[in-house]
């Protein structure tokens, strides 16, 4: 946000799918939401999975009458993608593992870890 240099509006949205798993439920839970009617809107993901978070908000956005919608993630799993995703800007495309830190949980747990790791499930044991 700070290598933004015109007037801009900053919010956000708590959505929820994986809660605490490592795999998708498949329904999105909207936990905290924004008004964006009218508005051009830069999402910004920590990162993109299945792809199938942003296919809803895309659709939200799209019936909420938003003048337009970017995305932009810090990490992208594109083998694991379920929904196309135009993705505008992406930071660093990563293999089919789990990852915690830098602000992602596993089960709310790790997102205070300055770097990002990968995570070996239960679920995958
Ligand atoms: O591309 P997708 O497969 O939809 O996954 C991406 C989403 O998963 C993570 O949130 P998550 O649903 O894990 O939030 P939670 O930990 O609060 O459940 C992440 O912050 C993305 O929003
Ligand atoms: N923390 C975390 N959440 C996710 N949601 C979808 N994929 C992931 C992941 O690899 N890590």
């Amino acid at each position: 946000m700070r290598e933004i240099t015109f007037p801009v509006a900053i919010d956000y949205m708590s959505v929820s799918s994986y809660g605490s798993s490592s795999t998708t439920s498949g329904v999105i839970t909207i936990k905290q939401d924004i008004n964006i009617r009218s508005k051009h809107v830069l999402l910004v993901e920590d990162l993109i999975d299945s792809g199938l978070t942003l296919q809803h908000l895309g659709q939200l956005f799209a019936l909420r009458e938003a003048a337009s919608v970017s995305i932009c993630t810090i990490l992208s799993k594109p083998s694991r993608r379920l929904a196309d995703i135009p993705i505008d800007y992406c930071g660093i495309e990563i293999p089919d593992e789990f990852v915690v830190g830098y602000g992602l949980d596993y089960a709310e747990q790790y997102r205070n870890l300055p770097e990002v790791w990968i995570v070996e499930t239960e679920e995958q044991q």
